[in-house]
């Protein structure tokens, strides 16, 4: 297996996913395989909405400036529909264990978002593990459907109108 860089990764939420989001960053920052844990909020006594707080995060990845998102809200939903109108993002919400691995090995989604109102803190904590385990093989066979999604995106901004 190919040496992997260890990853630049942006930790954020809003103030039902806090708890959360600062117990993940913790781990983060303690685990060997990542190089970087980058805080857009929120802090106690803050009270950014969600959208605010998942594109920021996801414009640090879109930018290249990180190479992945971990977001938590309430359900993990608003962070990860709010991270996804940034273009280029894949952002998805997964509590399980196979879905984690796949949203890597078939989606090559940069951005994981957890419900901390669905979710277990222990399990989150062993999914966000996993998760730093798995990267995209970029010569496997879920590599021409992921470009298929980019196709669909650009499609969607050079043609004014385009509903399919
Ligand atoms: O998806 C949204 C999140 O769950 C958020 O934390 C809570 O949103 P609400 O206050 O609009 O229910």
């Amino acid at each position: 297996m190919t040496e992997q860089a260890p990853l630049r990764i942006v930790v954020g939420s809003d103030d039902a996913g806090l708890q959360y989001k600062d117990a993940l960053k913790k781990d983060l920052e303690n685990d060997p395989r990542v190089a970087d844990v980058v805080d857009v909020g929120v802090g106690s006594d803050e009270h950014t909405a969600y959208p605010h707080v998942a594109v920021n995060a996801a414009r640090l990845v879109a930018e290249g400036k990180a190479d992945r998102a971990l977001l938590v809200c309430g359900t993990g939903l608003g962070v990860a529909i709010s991270a996804n109108k940034v273009p280029g993002i894949r952002a998805v919400t997964a509590h399980d264990s196979y879905s984690v691995e796949r949203s890597i090995l078939s989606n090559n989604a940069q951005v994981l978002c957890f419900g901390q109102r669905v979710v277990g803190l222990e399990l989150a904590r062993k999914l966000a593990g996993e998760w730093l385990g798995y990267h995209f093989d970029e010569s496997s066979a879920s590599a021409e459907k992921v470009a298929a999604i980019s196709g669909y995106e650009s499609a969607a901004s050079e043609v004014p109108g385009v509903s399919c």
